[in-house]
């Protein structure tokens, strides 16, 4: 039975002893409006984020509605800047101007999104479990956020979320939701599902916040059906560049029963600047819908087989992050926590018995109803790996009665936050 946390760490943003953390307290925990009256600046740096990636943009926007051949080469061009090739050359990975960019300051952005957001109502804070405090660490520990940010073209059109006003889907506002989030928690490593604003946002501003990123669009993604879409949706990867170093890469079409699939992961093994221990970390979105659960639990014994090479047999502390589109009922949920890679389950750590995953990491409305489902997770090497502190989910007090999206959460799916260190009790290799 999963139950509330016991030992809650109220720092949003609050890190151990090593003070890397210097972001302000976010828009997230306001619960009163900011003053009316006061002038608002243009928002000079989500404005020049557009700007700069006008090439990538006016390619998607040029895109006849129908996923016709212009979509197939958006997508072709989003697969060569991450592609495979990549996996013996790891600098191709940066764009080419991306050391270049003149870095921004995260408050400024943060502001200038807060500013977008006026007139939305408060967000919802959300705290930090303390998971183990007994267990001592050299080295800070590693954030990572997994979050399914929901796909533009697939909200507008594609989702059904009755119970969502059109106008809190507009993605100028909508933007800003997602990187208030990704602001307030400024995770070392950030795994998304459904980004399809890669190239016009999300590469050009977390590329000026310091973070290298990977895009691996999906080969025949849904939103190319959307008219007005920006492109394929796909699984994107950054991470800090002054905490790591890229080691390997690979972007991965996963296959079911030896036929290719529609869906894809990304493996990095990094290498952490601080300890110089290396680790993979892989972000991938399976299959959706009812019907299909063979078909996932195919792609999860592919991506799994794909891992166990890639860890050199687990021979490297691992960990995953993805949508899986699977309840722990499913029987990829079960491969992956039986696999001979060692996984544990992170967020089955705020369960009271550490056994449970949470009620749900979903919750929309559809035209179908009401669909709660726990899809969402972060999967570690449980012996190489301690999980120090998860975010903890919200309430459904907090959702409230439309579920989400909604005006102050940008997705229907929750974002999963742990900090993660090196067990330096284990002995190398016992992972
Ligand atoms: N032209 C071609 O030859 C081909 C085209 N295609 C295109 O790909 C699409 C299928 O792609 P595939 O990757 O298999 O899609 P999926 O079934 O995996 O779903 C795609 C998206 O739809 C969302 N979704 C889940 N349930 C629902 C629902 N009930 N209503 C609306 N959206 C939902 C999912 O979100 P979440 O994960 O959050 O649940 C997911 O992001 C087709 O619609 C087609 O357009 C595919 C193959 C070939
Ligand atoms: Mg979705």
């Amino acid at each position: 039975m999963y139950q509330s946390p016991r030992r809650l760490c109220s720092a949003l943003l609050q890190r151990d002893a090593s003070g890397l953390r210097r972001l302000p307290t976010p828009g997230l925990r306001r619960q009163s409006p900011p003053p009316a009256a006061a002038p608002r600046p243009a928002p000079r740096l989500l404005a020049a984020a557009s700007a700069a990636s006008g090439a990538a943009r006016s390619c998607s926007r040029t895109v006849c509605p129908m996923g016709n051949g212009t979509s197939r080469l958006y997508s072709a061009l989003a697969k060569t800047l991450s592609s495979s090739a990549a996996s013996q050359h790891p600098e191709y990975l940066v764009s080419p101007d991306a050391e270049h960019l003149e870095p921004i300051d995260p408050k400024e952005l943060l502001e200038e999104c807060r500013a977008v957001l006026h007139t939305r109502p408060p967000r919802f804070q959300r705290d930090f479990v303390d998971l183990r405090t007994d267990c001592p660490s050299s080295h800070p520990p590693i954030r990572v956020m997994q979050w399914n940010i929901l796909a533009q073209a697939l909200g507008e059109g594609k989702d059904n979320f009755v119970q969502c006003p059109v106008e809190a889907l507009k993605w100028e506002e909508r933007k800003c939701l997602i990187l208030e989030e990704i602001l307030a928690y400024h995770p070392d490593i950030l795994c998304l599902q459904e980004v399809d604003h890669y190239f016009d946002t999300f590469q050009p501003l977390l590329g000026r916040l310091g973070y290298q990123g990977t895009f691996f669009p999906k080969p025949w993604s849904p939103c190319l059906d959307v008219e007005h879409n920006n492109g394929p949706d796909g699984c994107a990867l950054f991470f800090l560049q002054n905490r790591f170093k890229l080691v390997n890469s690979a972007n991965i079409r996963l296959t079911a029963m030896t036929l290719k699939t529609n869906q894809v992961a990304i493996a990095q093994t990094l290498e952490c600047k601080e300890s110089s221990r290396q680790f993979c970390i892989a972000v991938t979105h399976l299959k959706a819908r009812p019907g299909w659960e063979r078909f996932r639990s195919a792609q999860g014994c592919d991506l799994l087989q794909n891992l166990q090479n890639i860890t050199h047999g687990a021979k490297v502390p691992l960990i995953v992050c993805g949508d899986f589109n699977a309840e722990p009922t499913e029987e990829v949920y079960k491969h992956f926590a039986s696999s001979s890679l060692n996984l544990s389950s992170a967020y089955k750590l705020l369960s009271a018995d550490g056994q449970s995953e949470p009620p749900y990491t979903t919750w929309k409305i559809r035209t179908s109803g009401e669909c709660r489902h726990t899809l969402d997770y972060i999967w570690y090497s449980q012996h190489a790996l301690r999980v120090r502190s998860a975010l903890d989910l919200l309430t459904e007090e907090q959702i409230g009665p439309n579920r989400l999206p909604s005006f102050n959460y940008p997705s229907d799916h929750l974002s999963l936050v742990c900090d993660f260190s090196f067990n330096e009790e284990e002995p190398d290799g016992l992972l």
